[in-house]
């Protein structure tokens, strides 16, 4: 039968999986049944959907189900099903190769892997799917054939370097997967894998909703009569309920329940922060069941992740990854929408013009937001654990998403320059705003660091007013697209002009400032001239008590993070000039006006000038455009002073 057989080697980062995964520690072995029974479940689902859409597969669709065979003498356990099945090319890019062992992030974490507890953490982390099975297993077999197709493959591996294919001519369509069990170690967690009793407690555990029949044969043994020996017989039983979780009301599932579920819909290991069922009746019947998860996906912010609602219409299983469920910046939310009046044959080019779907993800998306409102208010530690795992996802809504934009901002938090640590939120930071405060202020940058030190923050710290501290890169396109909080608007304090003083204050500055603006007059001239090529203006500053210099924008130009974000993706950056503002109190700002007026060195003077602005944009996290002539200048300056 067998044509030909080869073999293939694992790719270098499945291999170091492989192995973690051999000698794993993993306390929870168990979970390989699950991975198994969810893949075979996603197979039936996808056969039977294919069936629905390609009326020329030959498929008979009648009898879809899995079955566990167990063989105590051979000590294996195969789990089959009759599901959609692989070609041989699909073995190889599925099976041959961990789609998230590619991915830098895996990498990094396998190289740190070297212990126990990091090779734990992995596999919670990022799952394992169908690798799991060498956590129990020695050797696995896979034979598989795919509906339409007359061959089939079957795999094999020790889990080692490498793992066999072989050309099969015959095979029922679908898929089986055998086990050869290792030694039984319960101290270890391996339990017994053969016993009938501990493989319906796992599916009973793990699997019970399942929508697909998961049968096994099970010996029965007869109450023996008067005299007579017992009689054994052997029969199939389906050993779970198949009852969609999302039909039955909360009160009638564990919290369990909801767990294993959890994780078969998310392909995720970790356990749901929160569980948000939904039923709606009327003119647009569906149920949905939601999970917020507790740890954020590693590609929560790449370009090729998926959303992660799965789409069921009446109980069929339509698609996974339905991005038209809700909006991208819920992409962590997962689970499942069963809609009532939806066709089977919905495509996703339907879908994205259905007006049923549109008000379904309306309702979604209030129903998450309402839900995480409600955390806030009543369960602040898991709040704060959603929102260090997704507040950035969040707060890119508050761009996105202008119809609830009031409940994204009741619902976000900030560091602030009010506290080291913790965040605070808009509210929070409203009721402490200061007799006369009108704005709530704000600094975007790269750390929190570099944010505080900067000179922009000088005159808020001596006046002891508050800044929220903005970090992530999306703070840097939201708060242009915000205008305001409860009607504070929202003033970036390196930007504009700032006044900060009361009206009492600002008269009796006044004078003197317009002779300060007198005695500065034609440094200030001379200066805009110099630099004319980076700014546009230069003027007195208000906001600065230590540093010399500042640089701001205006209302509408870029910060120095933003214009960096941008040239960091390739985008063209137009050169926006922004504003010097110096300190007249400094004595490097008066020294020079003094020189300047007294136009003794020329040459010097322009390098001072240099120098002053240089400095001004290094401190707030800036790059300079010459750092080569920068240090030549200051390497001069000095040797002069030693
Ligand atoms: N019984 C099966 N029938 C058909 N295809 C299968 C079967 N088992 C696995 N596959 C295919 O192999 C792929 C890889 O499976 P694997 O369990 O390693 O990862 P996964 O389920 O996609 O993801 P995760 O690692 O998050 O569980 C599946 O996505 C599926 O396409």
């Amino acid at each position: 039968m067998t044509a030909h057989t080869e073999q293939l080697e694992f790719q270098a980062e499945t291999r170091q999986l492989l192995d973690l995964m051999v000698h794993s520690i993993y306390t929870n072995k168990d979970s390989f049944l699950r991975e198994l029974i969810s893949n075979a479940s996603d197979a039936l689902d996808k056969l039977r959907l294919e069936s629905y859409q390609d009326k020329d597969l030959d498929v008979d669709v009648s009898d879809l189900h899995i079955e566990i065979d167990i063989d105590k003498a051979a000590r294996t356990l195969t789990i089959r099903d009759n599901g959609i099945g692989m070609s041989r090319d699909e073995v190889v890019d599925l099976i041959g190769t961990l789609a998230k062992s590619g991915t830098a992030e895996v990498r990094r974490k396998l190289k740190e892997a070297k212990d126990a507890a990091a090779s734990e953490e992995l596999i919670g982390q990022f799952g394992i799917g169908f690798y799991s099975t060498f956590m129990v297993a020695d050797k696995v077999t896979l034979l598989t054939r795919r509906a339409g197709e007359d061959h089939a493959t079957r795999w094999e591996s020790t889990g080692e370097g490498t793992y066999t294919l072989e050309h099969v001519n015959e095979a029922p369509q679908g898929s089986s997967v055998t086990l050869h069990l290792m030694p039984e170690d319960s101290e270890n967690g391996l339990h017994d894998y053969t016993s009938e009793w501990k493989i319906k407690e796992l599916v009973k555990k793990y699997s019970d909703f399942i929508a697909w029949p998961i049968r096994m044969d099970v010996a029965r043994t007869s109450t023996p009569a008067e005299g007579e020996e017992p009689e054994v017989t052997i029969e199939t039983e389906t050993i779970n309920s198949m009852k969609a979780l999302w039909t039955r009301s909360k009160d009638e599932v564990s919290e369990d329940e909801y767990k294993e579920f959890y994780k078969h819909v998310s392909h995720a290991w970790d356990e749901p922060l929160e569980v948000i069922p939904m039923k709606a009746e009327g003119t647009f019947e569906y149920q949905a069941l939601l999970f917020i998860p507790s740890t954020a996906p590693f590609d929560l912010f790449m370009r090729e992740r998926k959303a992660g609602i799965h789409l069921y219409v009446k109980r069929v299983f339509i698609m996974d990854d339905c991005e038209e469920l809700v909006p991208d910046y819920l992409r962590f939310v997962k689970g499942v929408v069963d809609a009532q009046d939806l066709s089977l044959n919905v495509s996703r080019e339907i879908l994205q013009q259905d007006r049923q779907i549109a008000a379904i993800r309306r309702r979604l998306t209030k129903k998450v937001l309402s839900t995480i409102k409600d955390m806030k208010a009543n369960e602040p530690e898991k709040y704060s654990t959603f929102w260090t795992e997704f507040g950035r996802a969040l707060k890119e809504g508050l761009m996105a998403d202008a119809d609830n934009r009031k409940t994204l901002l009741d619902i976000s938090s900030f560091a602030s320059t009010n506290s080291e640590e913790g965040v605070t939120t808009l509210a929070e930071y409203v009721e402490r705003m200061k007799d006369g405060q009108e704005q709530i202020y704000f600094m975007t940058g790269e750390s929190r660091h570099l944010i505080e030190s900067s000179p922009h923050m000088e005159a808020f710290k001596a006046k002891g007013l508050e800044v929220l501290v903005l970090t992530d890169p999306v703070d840097e396109m939201w708060v242009d697209a915000v205008s305001d909080f409860d009607g504070k608007t929202f003033q970036s304090i390196a930007k504009g002009e700032v006044d900060l003083d009361t009206e009492d204050e600002k008269k009796a500055a006044e004078a003197e400032r317009e002779e300060k603006e007198k005695e500065f007059g034609e440094l200030l001239t001379w200066l805009t001239e110099t630099l004319s090529d980076d700014i546009k203006e230069t003027r007195l500053s208000t906001r600065l008590t230590t540093s010399a210099a500042c640089i701001v924008g205006d209302a509408f130009s870029m910060s120095p993070t933003l214009e960096k974000m941008y040239k960091a993706s390739g985008q063209p950056v137009p050169h926006s000039k922004r504003i010097l503002e110096l300190n007249p109190e400094h004595p490097l700002v008066s020294g020079l006006r003094e020189a300047q007026a007294a136009n003794d060195n020329a040459e010097n003077l322009t390098e001072t000038a240099q120098l002053l602005y240089g400095m001004a944009l290094l401190a707030e996290g800036g790059e300079l455009s010459d750092p080569a002539h920068f240090t030549r200048l200051l390497a001069d300056r000095l040797a002069r002073t030693v």
